[in-house]
């Protein structure tokens, strides 16, 4: 028998999550989304098995429901969900951002058939829709799961089973401690990206010229302001709590750093910085737990056509497999560099060696 598994909202993160379990043969997947063009790509792509603009309609066939709607719409699904005369037990799970308002939600359902585990995969993109959609998104990512009752093993387990597919890494975490530990390092970072978009914007009006002086150190600290407005501001209201008590952690280590900077003390500000490099250096460490772990080469290419090519050409050809991949600081005509992933020290020693026996520069991050 084939599981069924229905998934509720196939934009970004549920649109990668129907990629890569419909590849399982024994796996019958669903789509449901508010949005009828949405549904039809999905269909076309072959992202799903069967289409619906009904959720409840479909639900009680459902082995397994995800829903990867925004925070707030995932609520309001759950709270319907509860209302469903299920005939067989389902397993109810989600894909949000910030976990305590789902998890409360959660302790309020009375449905004897629904099994609600929270979820959410650590990995994502300032990309929004189902076109964004991929199927290695989450590989070797941390998938974050939250059981909603002790004694939950068994079910936390078949959740596991259709997830695999997704090559992910498990975690188990409970709502408070994920919020907390997510609200320093993915939703604050959003909401400072943002603030320093906001300054440059202001300042343009003082210097025409600043958006071109605007280089790789700009574009990479806020790639992330790019994402989804209503998206992240639903993500920003749900862990509201944090991201008042992490504003004021800011505002006074901003005072702190003022005052090294005022006071012209460079011994102290070295010391500052320096603290700051070795903490950054060491998150792709095997040592860091949440942190997902990967080697990373830095590669000199040209901007020329076919440059980014010819170095994964090289690497295929020599069955090097890259985690990810990532373009830093191209310039029209200029030199640029390339961020290749590798899962272990030895693909990246291989890797480099080819690379500097064709004449490419690479570096290592130490
Ligand atoms: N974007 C990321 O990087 C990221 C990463 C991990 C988790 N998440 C979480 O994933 C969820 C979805 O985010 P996304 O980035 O995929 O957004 P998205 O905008 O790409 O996709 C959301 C999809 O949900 C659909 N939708 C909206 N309301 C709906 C409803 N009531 N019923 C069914 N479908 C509905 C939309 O039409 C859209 O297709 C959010 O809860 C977010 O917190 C996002
Ligand atoms: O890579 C990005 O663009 C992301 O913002 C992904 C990111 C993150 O902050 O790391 C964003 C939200 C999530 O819930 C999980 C992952």
């Amino acid at each position: 028998m084939k599981k069924v598994i229905v998934i509720a909202g196939l934009g970004l993160i549920g649109g990668s999550i129907a990629k890569s379990v419909v590849r399982q043969n024994d796996h019958y997947v669903i789509g449901y989304d508010t949005d009828e063009e949405t549904l039809q790509f999905a269909l076309e792509m072959g992202m799903i098995h069967e289409a619906t603009n009904h959720l409840m309609e479909v639900a009680k066939r459902a082995d397994y429901i995800i829903l990867a709607a925004p925070i707030t719409q995932t609520i309001n699904l759950m709270n319907q969900l509860d209302k469903v005369s299920f005939e067989k037990d389902v397993i109810v799970s989600d894909v949000s951002s910030v976990k305590r308002p789902i998890m409360e939600a959660a302790s309020s359902l009375n449905n004897p058939h629904v099994y609600f585990i929270g979820g959410h995969p650590m990995a994502g993109s300032h990309k929004i829709g189902v076109q964004a959609a991929k199927a290695h998104l989450f590989e070797n990512a941390i998938y974050v799961l939250v059981a909603s009752e002790p004694n939950q093993e068994s079910y936390v387990k078949r959740l596991k089973e259709i997830l695999i597919s997704t090559n992910c890494k498990f975690l188990e975490l409970n709502a408070q401690e994920h919020d907390e530990m997510t609200g320093v390092v993915s939703h604050f970072p959003h909401l400072i990206a943002s603030s320093l978009v906001h300054q440059a914007r202001k300042w343009e009006e003082a210097h025409q010229y600043l958006p071109n002086l605007a280089a790789g150190g700009f574009r990479d600290i806020t790639r992330i302001a790019s994402s989804n407005p209503v998206l992240w501001q639903d993500i920003f209201h749900h862990n509201r709590e944090k991201m008042v008590q992490l504003l004021d952690e800011w505002i006074t280590e901003m005072t702190y750093l003022k005052q090294l900077v005022e006071n012209k003390d460079k011994q102290a500000m070295t010391s500052y910085l320096e603290d700051a490099k070795d903490y950054r250096d060491g998150l792709g460490s095997m040592t860091r737990g949440v942190i997902p772990s990967f080697y990373d080469l830095y590669v000199d290419i040209r901007d020329q056509t076919g440059a980014i090519a010819k170095v994964t050409q090289l690497l295929a050809e020599n069955s090097i497999s890259i985690n990810n991949i990532q373009i830093l600081e191209i310039r029209e005509g200029i030199t640029g560099a390339l961020r290749l992933s590798f899962s272990s020290q030895s693909i990246l020693n291989n890797a480099s060696k080819l690379l500097t026996e064709q004449g490419y520069e690479t570096m290592v991050e130490k």
